[in-house]
């Protein structure tokens, strides 16, 4: 079981959800920086739970503390180990869910693989709380590739089927998307904000959840990072990306979409202005052949609707060995989606530093 990501900059994400503390340790970092530790406290609070109706109702402080390779907010060692306290879990939920695992939630592959030793209290390895320490390495990554003139933004580009407004990957307006980064809903059009509530109000009301899509846009990530194949840039996206609870999908570009276009209208032809190589379009998303080109860097996260639903669902009791109905306590997020663009602003600004620290 790995906990680990990064070729040249280690990371390693350690604890669990019920457990008194949660982690991270970055390995081969380059001491000398100097964290804005309230950046990276405001960073995580948009990720942390406790603060919709749309999302879970566990409420954590979400303050990162620093063990080991962090004076004063500076970065002093090549390690440096970062904790997140848990405070407000409730083990007694997750009792039933030994004997009856929740359909489509880890429970019963976790007992295939490891038996009853692994503590599945509040999901284990598999809740989303894990996302936690990525956000404590992703907010400090994120603000030191900014000082190398590298921006970060994501927003909610779906929700449930309903579909934000389409923007440019060429030239993503990145201070519009700033501006919505403390919005309960991240998307750009009011309107369907307002859509996107209704939709909120019945999956929450139905006792029902709802997935969705983050997109992810990087500018001024130099040409050149990645290689053919299998150390590609989007196999390192890739890799972290499917080690975050509920993704089922990334794609760079117009990824999903771009089988249904023609060569001639998916090809991003070339163009010279002010002597620069230029691409006329960004459907690549900034990757081709696995190197960035030196264009925005973009990718969507497609996110499942949450497994932990309160209807009642068809289960199994291992020790009856016998199907039987379960019903989900405990406090899940009706649409988890919408916690996640500090998630895919990490997975992109530790996989651009991991590179980076490969120059
Ligand atoms: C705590 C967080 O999210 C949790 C993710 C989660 C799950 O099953 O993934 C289930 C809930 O945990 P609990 O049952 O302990 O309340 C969420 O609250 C967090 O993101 O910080």
């Amino acid at each position: 079981m790995t906990q680990s990501f990064g070729k040249n900059l280690k990371t390693t994400i350690f604890g669990s959800s019920h457990q008194s503390f949660i982690g991270v340790v970055m390995d081969d970092i380059k001491p000398g920086f100097e964290i804005d530790y309230e950046k990276l406290c405001t960073f995580m609070q948009r990720r942390a739970p406790g603060k919709s109706k749309y999302t879970t109702k566990r409420k954590e402080v979400d303050k990162p503390e620093f063990l080991s390779g962090v004076i004063d907010n500076k970065i002093v060692s090549k390690t440096i180990v970062g904790i997140i306290r848990n405070g407000d879990y409730l083990s007694k939920d997750y009792k039933n869910l030994i004997d009856v695992p929740r359909p489509s939630h880890a429970d019963y592959t976790s007992l295939i693989k490891y038996g009853k030793d692994l503590d599945m209290n509040g999901s284990g390895p598999f809740s989303g709380r894990i996302t936690a320490p990525l956000c404590l390495a992703g907010g400090i990554a994120k603000q030191i590739i900014e000082k190398k003139g590298i921006k970060i933004h994501a927003r909610l580009k779906n929700i449930g089927g309903i579909e934000d407004r389409k923007i440019s990957l060429l030239n993503p307006p990145m201070d519009e998307l700033d501006k919505i980064k403390n919005k309960e809903i991240a998307v750009l059009d009011e309107k369907k904000e307002k859509e996107i509530r209704v939709l909120l109000e019945d999956v929450r009301g139905n006792l029902d959840s709802v997935g969705g899509i983050c997109q992810v846009f990087a500018t001024g990530v130099p040409k050149g990072l990645g290689d053919p194949n299998y150390d590609s840039f989007e196999s390192r996206i890739a890799y972290l990306s499917y080690g975050v609870p509920a993704v089922r999908a990334v794609s760079f570009g117009d990824g999903l979409d771009s089988f249904k276009m023609r060569g001639s209208e998916h090809n991003d032809q070339f163009e010279i202005i002010d002597g620069k190589v230029r691409t006329k379009t960004n459907h690549a998303g900034g990757v081709v052949g696995g190197i960035t080109n030196g264009e925005a860097v973009v990718f969507d996260l497609i996110f499942k609707p949450t497994a932990s639903i309160s209807l009642p669902q068809k289960s199994f009791s291992l020790k009856e060995k016998k199907e039987k109905e379960l019903v989900i306590k405990g406090r899940h997020d009706p649409c988890l989606a919408l916690r996640t663009p500090p998630i895919a602003e990490s997975i992109m600004a530790l996989t651009i530093l991991d590179f980076l620290n490969d120059l």
